[in-house]
């Protein structure tokens, strides 16, 4: 071989955590040659059997060429010509691509990005697109600042921030974060991580040309459509063909909202891409079979939102790809949905999705497959995990105020912001009343006693009070009013969390004015978390000072803390009465923090106090508003 000049590599090929161009096609030329065997490899990793994700078919006795965090090379163990430092045999396990998450809200982990990692990449999930609309809603500008930290300092989870398009969720809700066509076309342009628009959810805004945010959520669109990327969707309760259809023509590629296989084979026929999620994917993919589906490539597995608890308990992407082979779908499908189907889908298949030059060196390695048994895992061409054990360090982030001091009430909460006051001389009152997950055209109704001018709950008929307090203008505005069914029968006693999607106000349920101020005065004190409170004793906190969503330490210690909540609630008598919502469970409401969902297919709602609706009861898909009582 002559001795030959390559061309100049000047690129710091560590530095290609926005996929620049520059660093991008350097890190390219210098895989050409070292596939040619021209230039050395850093390892070559020889498997028992390779799955080929674009095939779906296994190739025995394999070799992965890789140099820096890609793979330059694959083929037959021992056809590469070329010399590399390390050789790793690993003839017993059998290698698939890195997990990919195509719809996740890292926030729902509760972890920040790098304790997202050390949990997340043992259990084989590599990379993930991240639905942003959670954090946008704290701190929108500071979006990307906030998802791409880790991985500059590192971190080799890969984040492809979709910034959110919920930002705010409804024309109705106000503060936080404001995202629009100039702040969209911002992000995109800034780093080419960024994959897309996180989910379009407020079909309302979309349709309706009169609706308030129409020009917004256009706005955004057109900014994703412009540059090519990819606009995200959720259409629960969009199940009509029309509205289908409508939905897919609005350039809404996906939807992970589906109940019913006949409702997702009608979204696939009408262009959209499938993202099945973990509460329904076993009915859906025996579904699915049975409707005879015989192209899986639009169908990606969504973990969408999974606790830090939830994923030490059950695993992460690779609990998805499991429960689907449980569930009768081929493994080799099965991975291809959790790989590269997502990769396309996003358009980052390039980067991920499969095991093949080019692509980020992220190998999964099992040694059994029907199982989905994870025995190691490479990121970025290291050996990352063995078993659950991460085996690197997770970057040290002191994450400054804008990410820390989110909590801004402005002030200290008093019993007397809770009081609903009763029209002056009435010994009754009519009072509206929501439940969780309420998703009915009307609100219920329910006359309450008055004492002393201020209306009663009557926790013998389930009634008990919920508020929502504004935490982004420091004007500590409270919306409160009647809610059935859920919160603390126990008197004195009340829960609070900074958790309220997707706006993410701090909202407080109890079943005395006191302990809702206690314990949202607690949240407040610690930036953001939960707190359950009684008799005035602080039973127990969860700190959340990242956004008031996450934490930065690990998921060992964040589940510690959620476990002694758990403990602590079980000493509390619960209301319960069934909601629209199959998973609303009796017991410690933990799933009030989705009930504040303002998304479709919700009608009425409470929001943060507002010009438009100062009391906060508003109809989010009509902008009606009506008293709390009368
Ligand atoms: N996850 C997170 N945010 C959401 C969801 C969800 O499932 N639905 C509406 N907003
Ligand atoms: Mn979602």
């Amino acid at each position: 071989m002559t001795d030959q000049t390559f061309p100049d590599v000047d690129a710091d090929l560590d530095a290609d955590v926005d996929l620049n161009p520059e660093t991008e096609v350097a890190i390219r030329q210098h895989l050409v040659q070292v596939a040619l065997g021209r230039a050395p490899a850093d390892t070559v990793l020889r498997v028992g059997r390779l799955l080929d994700t674009g095939t779906g078919l296994w190739r025995d006795n394999r070799e992965i060429v890789i140099a820096g965090k890609r793979v330059a090379y694959t083929g037959p163990a021992g056809s590469w010509p070329g010399t590399a430092t390390t050789r790793v045999d690993l003839p017993d396990l059998s290698a698939v691509p890195g997990l990919g998450e195509v719809h996740k809200h890292i926030e729902s982990s509760h972890l920040t990005p790098e304790h997202e990692a050390a949990l997340v990449i043992p259990r084989g999930n590599t990379w993930t697109c991240e639905a942003s609309h959670e954090f946008s809603n704290v701190n929108a500008d500071r979006t990307l600042d906030f998802w791409l930290e880790a991985r500059r300092r590192g971190s080799p989870l890969k984040i492809f921030p979709l910034p959110g398009s919920a930002v705010p969720p409804t024309a109705y809700e106000h503060g936080g974060g404001w995202l629009g066509y100039d702040a969209q076309r911002d992000f995109l342009d800034a780093s080419r991580m960024v994959a897309g628009l996180d989910e379009v959810m407020d079909w309302p805004g979309v349709s309706d040309p009169e609706n308030p945010s129409h020009t917004r959520l256009w706005g955004m669109i057109r900014a994703t459509l412009e540059r090519r990327a990819v606009v995200e969707g959720h259409a629960a309760g969009l199940t009509d063909l029309p509205t289908i259809n409508a939905f897919s023509a609005a350039g809404i590629s996906s939807d992970h909202e589906m109940w019913t296989a006949e409702e997702a084979m009608d979204k696939l026929a009408a262009g959209l891409f499938i993202e099945l999620r973990i509460h329904s994917l076993s009915e859906m993919v025996r579904g699915l079979l049975d409707l005879g589906l015989r192209d899986w490539s639009r169908v990606a597995f969504a973990t969408d939102d999974r606790s830090a608890s939830d994923t030490l308990k059950t695993g992460a992407t690779d609990h998805n790809v499991r429960t689907a082979i449980a569930a009768g779908l081929a493994p080799e499908i099965a991975v291809q949905c959790a790989t590269i189907n997502p990769a396309r889908h996003m358009r980052l298949e390039q980067w991920v999705g499969l095991i093949a030059p080019g692509r980020y060196a992220d190998i999964v390695l099992l040694d059994d497959l029907d199982s989905f048994s994870i025995h190691q895992v490479w990121a970025d061409g290291r050996h990352v995990a063995t078993g659950t054990d991460y085996l690197i360090d997770v970057p040290c982030i002191d994450w400054p105020d804008w990410a820390t001091k989110t909590i801004n009430v402005g002030r200290a909460l008093v019993p007397g912001d809770f009081r609903i006051a009763a029209p002056s001389g009435r010994q009754t009152v009519t009072a509206a009343l929501l439940r969780p997950f309420h998703w009915a055209d009307d609100f219920l109704t329910m006359d309450l006693p008055v004492q002393d001018g201020a209306v009663q709950r009557d926790a013998d008929r389930n009634v008990t009070k919920f508020a929502v307090i504004d935490r982004f203008s420091g004007q500590g505005a409270v919306s409160k009013m009647f809610w059935l069914g859920c919160g603390p029968r126990t008197p004195d006693t009340a829960i609070a969390c900074s958790m309220a999607h997707d706006k993410h106000n701090l909202w407080a349920c109890g079943s005395s004015d006191d302990a809702m101020a206690l314990a949202a005065n607690t949240v407040a004190d610690m930036d953001g978390g939960w707190a359950l409170v009684s008799g005035g004793r602080v039973l127990a906190t969860i700190r959340w000072e990242i956004a008031g969503l996450m934490s930065a330490r690990p998921a060992e210690a964040l589940d510690r803390d959620m476990q002694a909540l758990l403990t602590a609630a079980e000493g509390i008598d619960w209301l319960y009465e069934p909601s629209f919502n199959p998973r609303w469970q009796p017991g410690f409401p933990e799933r009030l923090a989705w009930a504040t969902l303002t998304c479709s297919p919700w009608k009425w709602c409470l929001v943060a106090p507002s010009d438009h609706a100062p009391e906060g009861l508003v109809n989010v898909a009509t902008g009606a508003t009506h008293p709390v009582v009368w």
